[in-house]
């Protein structure tokens, strides 16, 4: 693997696609070549599958297994080509999400979430990944403003509360993978943290 892997992470209505374009921005202007994208979805098949999954009634194993699914096409079809190719790939979620929502939010075992992640990775895992951090009750409140809930966002606060823990753990399991941003500050303050993380990370050559 030759590119840059990054992903995104946190409950809905965090921020992340609000911080994601200046973030693309910032690595272009080092002369990177970006590729944008998104769990689930990111390949046509893996589209489909979150057209189902954020709108047809399923069980939790059923989420779980069309996520990772996704995540299988999704690595093979787009993010490992786009690593070889010496590419920036930026992932509005990724496998902490499966961890968080359907291991914390859903309550499904750990046991069960493990291997599938070995499986469908198979070895391939992000870089650096930003965790923006922020009460349930206040993302509640700015999708609220937003757009129409989907069926993972129409859960109620106790959810997103597991769901948070879940990335907390997460957090706690790969200190130096994951950072926690909080994002319950202003866009800018938001974006200082995130800047001062890029350029600690990735210094100028
Ligand atoms: N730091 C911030 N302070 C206040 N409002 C914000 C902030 N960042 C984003 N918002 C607003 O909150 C809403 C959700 O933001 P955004 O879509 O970026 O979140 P998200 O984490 O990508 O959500 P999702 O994961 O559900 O797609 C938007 O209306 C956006 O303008
Ligand atoms: C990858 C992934 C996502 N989810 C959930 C999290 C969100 O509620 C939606 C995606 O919506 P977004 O507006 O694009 O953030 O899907 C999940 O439950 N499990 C996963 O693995």
């Amino acid at each position: 693997m030759t590119g840059r892997f990054i992903s995104f992470e946190g409950i809905d209505g965090a921020g992340k696609s609000t911080q994601i374009a200046s973030i693309a921005a910032w690595f272009r202007a080092r002369g990177d070549e970006v590729v944008l994208t998104r769990e689930p979805g990111g390949t046509a098949l893996a589209e489909q599958l979150r057209a189902l999954v954020l709108n047809q009634p399923m069980d939790a194993l059923t989420e779980l297994l069309l996520m990772f699914a996704g995540r299988r096409d999704h690595l093979q079809a787009l993010i490992q080509p786009a690593l070889a190719a010496g590419r920036t790939v930026l992932c509005d979620r990724f496998t902490d999400s499966s961890f968080a929502y359907q291991g914390g939010g859903r309550g499904l075992p750990l046991s069960m979430l493990e291997p599938l992640a070995d499986w469908v990775q198979a070895g391939t895992e992000p870089e650096l990944t930003f965790w923006f951090d922020l009460p349930p009750a206040v993302a509640a409140a700015r999708r609220a403003g937003a757009r129409e809930a989907d069926r993972i966002e129409a859960q109620q606060l106790d959810f997103f509360e597991r769901a948070r823990a879940g990335f907390a753990a997460r957090a706690a399991q790969a200190p130096q993978r994951v950072v926690r941003i909080d994002a319950s500050l202003s866009p800018d303050a938001v974006w200082q943290q995130v800047e001062a993380v890029l350029a600690q990370r990735y210094p100028a050559c």
